[in-house]
């Protein structure tokens, strides 16, 4: 499959690393960015072809991935439309909050739009991306955005594009709380007495083991919190601080705060049209 992708930054890097060697050899990916470096280190590693402006290739491609920032999409669109006109490949979108009207209507009223929301595990094989297809995406197209992101994880298709936002507050941003709540726990080893590195060690094994028994558990993550909570034990101790200290509503408030700022952007980026 000849993918192209618009914006070779953290995600894009990610999706490539997943897909070089499971859905595609580096040379049928070709990456456009401006920055030559990124390009250097992505051709290296991954042997995908470069280049730094949107040219002819574009079009020869069967899919196209925009992963610019959403400020830059409009311009990426103008750019691509002409690319775009003849061959019509699939367009996947991994851009938070841009709206699928609203890139449709930046590529010229184009169809094939896949909208998508992954999250940066795929770079391990093991992420999770949120989809929703736009009108005009043909079963053949979806089933193709599907191979895509399933080669780098799992997928979930959503019924309605309003709840790529939410997917965006739960997943898309969701690696970066998991990496905070480790850096917590490796402050607090630090602060305790244990070195860096088995800080690291017993935070990070305790996230994938904790991860692993809840996806192989019938359980609810509830009971299998209260599992490891004996009353008046340890676990209690931590719980009843964090409960006081207010963090799982923090916590709920914050994956909304991620949702509301796609749902923003998507409005104010469609609103400068
Ligand atoms: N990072 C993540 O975890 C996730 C990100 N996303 C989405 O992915 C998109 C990219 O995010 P991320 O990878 O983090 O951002 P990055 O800034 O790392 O990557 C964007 C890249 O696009 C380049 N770029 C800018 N203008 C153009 C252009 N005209 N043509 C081609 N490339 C261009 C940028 O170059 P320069 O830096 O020089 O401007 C940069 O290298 C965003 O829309 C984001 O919402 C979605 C899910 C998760
Ligand atoms: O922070 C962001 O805007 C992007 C979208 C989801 C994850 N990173």
């Amino acid at each position: 499959m000849k993918i192209s992708f618009i914006g070779g930054g953290n995600m894009a890097s990610a999706l490539i690393a997943g897909l070089v060697g499971r859905l595609a050899a580096g040379p049928d990916i070709q990456v456009v960015d401006p920055n030559s470096e990124a390009l250097h280190r992505l051709n290296g590693q991954y042997g995908v072809n470069t280049a730094e402006t949107i040219g002819a290739r574009v079009g020869e491609s069967e899919v196209v991935v925009l992963a610019v920032k959403p400020q830059q999409m409009r311009e990426v669109a103008a750019a691509l439309r002409p690319q775009l006109a003849q061959s019509r490949p699939l367009v996947l979108s991994i851009a938070a909050g841009i709206r699928g009207a609203d890139l449709s209507r930046w590529l010229g009223d184009y169809g094939a739009i896949v909208r998508c929301m992954p999250n940066t595990p795929a770079l391990v094989g093991m992420g999770v991306t949120g989809m929703v297809a736009m009108p005009g995406v043909s079963e053949k197209q979806k089933a193709a955005a599907d191979s895509i992101l399933r080669a780098v994880g799992k997928t979930v298709w959503l019924a309605d594009e309003s709840l790529i936002d939410p997917v965006t507050g739960v997943s898309g941003s969701g690696p970066a709380y998991v990496f905070y709540f480790m850096e917590a726990m490796q402050q607090a080893a630090l602060e305790l007495g244990l070195s860096a590195e088995q800080g690291k060690e017993l935070a990070l094994e305790t996230f994938r083991g904790a991860a692993q028994l809840a996806a192989q558990s019938s359980e609810p993550v509830e009971v299998l919190r209260e599992r490891v909570t004996s009353k008046g034990g340890t676990t209690y101790a931590a719980i009843t601080s964090m409960e006081q200290a207010g963090v799982k509503q923090a916590i709920v408030e914050a994956v909304k705060a991620a949702a509301a700022r796609g749902r923003e952007l998507g409005e104010q980026m469609g609103r400068d049209a």
